[in-house]
């Protein structure tokens, strides 16, 4: 029987990490679609656009509140995994609010990955 909830993951990536989180996008596709999703604005117009069929609704760009929206979501128990492909190298205006998402992520005990390899390793074994 199908199921009626589904559980939601949060997608978020850097500008320099874009084009990587399409393609991780690209590559699951089909294990994304069995989840509901959640974005920051601009990672997820660049996801839909690669990934149409997707259940994904795009939120604030992280520089005007994105990152903290997801940790709220998380806060409430609705995000169920993230996976932010962080840019270490370039300087955010809003990296406290990048700390802040970790380290909700990390709080609420959910399955974080922070860089593409390790989203590739986990998508698969989230329970859906
Ligand atoms: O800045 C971000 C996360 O910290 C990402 O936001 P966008 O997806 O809107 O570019």
């Amino acid at each position: 029987m199908a199921k009626l909830v589904r559980r939601t993951l949060a997608l978020v990536a850097h500008d320099l990490k874009k084009d990587e989180m399409v393609e991780f996008a690209r590559t699951h596709r089909t294990i994304l679609a069995r989840f509901n999703l959640v974005a920051t604005g601009t990672t997820g117009g660049r996801v839909l656009a690669a990934c149409p069929e997707l259940s994904l609704t795009p939120l604030k760009s992280g520089p005007l509140g994105g990152d903290q929206q997801i940790g709220a979501l998380i806060a409430e128990g609705q995000v169920h995994g993230l996976f932010f492909f962080v840019d270490p190298l370039s300087p955010l205006p809003h990296d406290v609010d990048v700390k802040a998402l970790t380290r909700l992520a990390l709080v609420y005990d959910i399955p974080m990955a922070l860089n593409a390899s390790t989203a590739h390793m986990i998508v698969g074994q989230l329970v859906d």
